[in-house]
């Protein structure tokens, strides 16, 4: 009797589980396909708060409900890569720590912003869909970064199609990361972007980013924007970062 009791009991919780999970799910695609009709070009209006507060817990980088079934499929192919070794999943919390210490050791003269006040990182500033979904793998010997990228309703620039600035933030975004972890802390010195096919809200690009040339304190690297099945380039952008002169004071 009470076996089945606690079977049903377990049912029971499986069943609502799924059933919560799949409402997120819709009200997360909802949210966006609301956000892209044309008369709603500010969704942000009837969503609650539009940021998303500094959490060292949640990984955004893993899926949500606003993923793609593109975003999802080429998420899980690359996780499987990262079972030899050759990749390696970047972190939300990787990420965040890096770019802490980066502000502790080489901007000593500006004031950290508390936690309240401090949203997360620039691309983190959306509700889940309505910004940047991504997610960054590295290959430590290829000297490589990819990133997933989906951008949302938010980062419109002509209608329908995201901007220019949302695409080379996240190119700017991930090879930061590579340059980083290739040489240590750098910025960005310039990058060169050619924006060759625009690219749809909500459509899902691979972003490439590889080094090309190491000279002292400088990091030569190329990126390149494909769509998911490889066919289009949509951009490709050159760049320099120059390594922080950690003796120096950078403010
Ligand atoms: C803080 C790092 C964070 C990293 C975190 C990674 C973890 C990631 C985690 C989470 C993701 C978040 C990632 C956010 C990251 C976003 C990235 C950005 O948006 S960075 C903001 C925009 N960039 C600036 O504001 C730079 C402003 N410029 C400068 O501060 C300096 O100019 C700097 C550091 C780039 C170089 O200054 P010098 O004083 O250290 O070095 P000098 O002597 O001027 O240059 C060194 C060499 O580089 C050449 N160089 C410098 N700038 C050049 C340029 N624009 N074009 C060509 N050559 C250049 C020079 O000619 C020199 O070459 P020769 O050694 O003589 O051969």
């Amino acid at each position: 009797m009470r076996e089945g009791l606690r079977a049903t009991l377990a049912v029971s919780a499986g069943f609502w589980c799924a059933l919560g999970e799949m409402l997120r799910s819709c009200a997360a695609r909802l949210r966006m396909l609301g956000a892209l009709r044309k008369d709603e070009h500010w969704p942000a209006r009837n969503l609650g708060p539009a940021l998303r507060w500094f959490s060292s817990e949640k990984d955004f980088c893993l899926p949500n409900p606003s993923w793609s079934e593109d975003l999802r499929h080429l998420f899980h192919q690359f996780m499987k890569k990262c079972e030899d070794g050759s990749w390696t999943y970047i972190s939300e919390k990787e990420m965040l720590d890096l770019q802490k210490k980066a502000s502790e050791l080489s901007f000593q003269n500006v004031k950290p912003m508390k936690k309240k006040q401090f949203p997360s990182t620039l691309t983190r500033n959306f509700q889940e869909g309505l910004g940047f979904e991504y997610a960054m793998f590295y290959n430590k010997d290829e000297r490589r970064i990819v990133c997933l990228f989906q951008g949302g309703p938010l980062l419109q620039g002509f209608p329908g199609l995201l901007h220019g600035g949302a695409i080379v933030t996240m190119v700017d975004y991930s090879i930061s990361i590579l340059s980083t972890k290739t040489i240590g802390f750098t910025m960005t010195a310039y990058i060169n972007i050619t924006y060759k096919r625009p690219i749809p809200i909500g459509s899902v690009v691979v972003i490439n980013g590889q080094v090309d040339k190491i000279e002292e304190r400088k990091v030569f690297l190329s990126s390149s924007v494909h769509s998911a099945d490889e066919k289009t380039l949509y951009s490709e952008a050159t760049s320099l970062f120059v390594q922080l002169n950690l003796e120096k004071s950078e403010t």
